[in-house]
């Protein structure tokens, strides 16, 4: 396993600047996930890291060695990367076995240390006695499964991830997650992991990078990117967050008593928040509460999921607003409800922007 060390990365293609001064720092083993819509630059990093492009500015660092920028190059061959993509890249004229074996037969492994080496990876990946088969003989998770056994077998320093499990349905995600989690704690790994979808990012990752037009925006573990979002774009981005205008009328020691809609109500703010006056609020589903207490609104619309129904509803107060409520079950659109602020996110001053102004 390797650490990895992002310096003031800048990676230009012709007048476009697709990676904008990223700094970043991978601890030996750590699971990171990028994170971020399509087109912010999240491959582009990946591919950097690899060694498949070479920095315009700034440089990469393995272990405190350089690796990229500033004259030095190291070629992907040479940096101990594996790199799972979605469309698995497995050799369809060659058994598992040989697919799974074919990095150590590169490396002069021979015989029955091989042999064994491929027995163990994919025993790890929940498929012995599939060395026989080809590729065109399994599924979607199958394919990915093997893919993974290639890496496992490679035992590399660094596991590059793209989008892996793009191409397969929910049931075999949720399974495959569990098979990630499992290769990591058994590899030891540094593993970055490019995803668009949250659930996923928050289900594996130590840490989120969030990404946006060439940025990183916010870097936390999972539970504080979703608990305390640093910006109204983030605040969005993760977990269906709805922002609305709040006034602050305390705030110390991260708790704020906050007025919303005419109604005060309790949330949590940065420790070293303390201001009072205008501010903008983060509310996600499972803020709020469709009650006898709170503020007037009107139910806009509900779907359900389930265990529950996710109800929007529009304040009386500010109709252009659109909050979301979780709710046992739906609720008819136009009925009259009071909604509660049982929980909430101030966010910090300097993102108390929207986002379109920031954009
Ligand atoms: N070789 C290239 N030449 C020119 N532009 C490129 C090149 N590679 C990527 N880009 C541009 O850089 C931007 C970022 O692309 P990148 O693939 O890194 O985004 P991404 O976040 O991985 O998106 P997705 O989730 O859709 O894969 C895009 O606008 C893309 O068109």
């Amino acid at each position: 396993m390797s650490s990895i060390r992002i310096e003031n990365l800048t990676k230009r293609f012709g007048a476009s600047t697709v990676l904008d001064d990223v700094s970043l720092e991978i601890g030996q083993g750590e699971f990171l996930a990028l994170l971020g819509p399509s087109g912010c630059g999240k491959t582009t990093l990946l591919r950097l890291v690899a060694g498949f492009e070479t920095p315009s500015a700034g440089r990469i660092l393995f272990d405190g060695v350089p690796v990229a920028g500033e004259g030095w190059d190291v070629p992907p061959e040479a940096r101990n990367v594996a790199i799972v993509f979605q469309s698995y890249a497995l050799w369809p004229h060659m058994t598992v076995a040989e697919n799974v074996g074919y990095p150590l037969r590169v490396r002069g492994v021979k015989g029955a240390a091989r042999t064994e080496r491929v027995a163990e990876a994919l025993a790890a990946v929940e498929l012995p006695g599939f060395e026989a088969r080809r590729p065109a003989e399994l599924s979607g998770g199958q394919r990915q499964r093997v893919a993974l056994a290639r890496c496992l077998a490679m035992d590399p320093a660094v596991v590059l991830l793209d989008e892996p499990l793009a191409n397969l349905d929910v049931h075999l995600r949720a399974s495959m997650e569990d098979i990630f989690k499992r290769f990591h704690a058994r590899t030891g790994a540094t593993m970055v992991y490019i995803t668009h979808d949250q659930a996923e990012a928050m289900a594996l990752a130590d840490r989120i990078a969030v990404m946006d037009r060439g940025r990183i925006v916010q870097l936390d573990p999972p539970a504080k990117l979703h608990a305390e979002p640093q910006s109204e774009r983030v605040a969005r981005f993760i977990g269906e967050g709805r922002v609305a205008d709040c006034r602050v009328v305390a705030c110390e020691n991260g708790a704020a008593r906050i007025v919303l809609f005419g109604h005060e109500a309790s949330v949590r703010a940065g420790a070293e928040t303390s201001r009072i006056g205008k501010g903008r609020l983060c509310l996600r589903p499972g803020d709020l509460a469709v009650g006898e207490h709170g503020f007037e609104a009107r139910v806009v619309s509900s779907r359900f999921a389930g265990s529950h129904a996710v109800v929007t509803v529009e304040p009386l107060a500010d109709p252009e607003v659109r909050l979301a409520v979780i709710h046992p079950v739906p609720l008819a659109a136009g009925a009259s409800v009071r909604v509660r602020v049982a929980d909430g996110w101030l966010l910090p001053a300097e993102a108390a922007v929207p986002a379109e102004a920031a954009a």
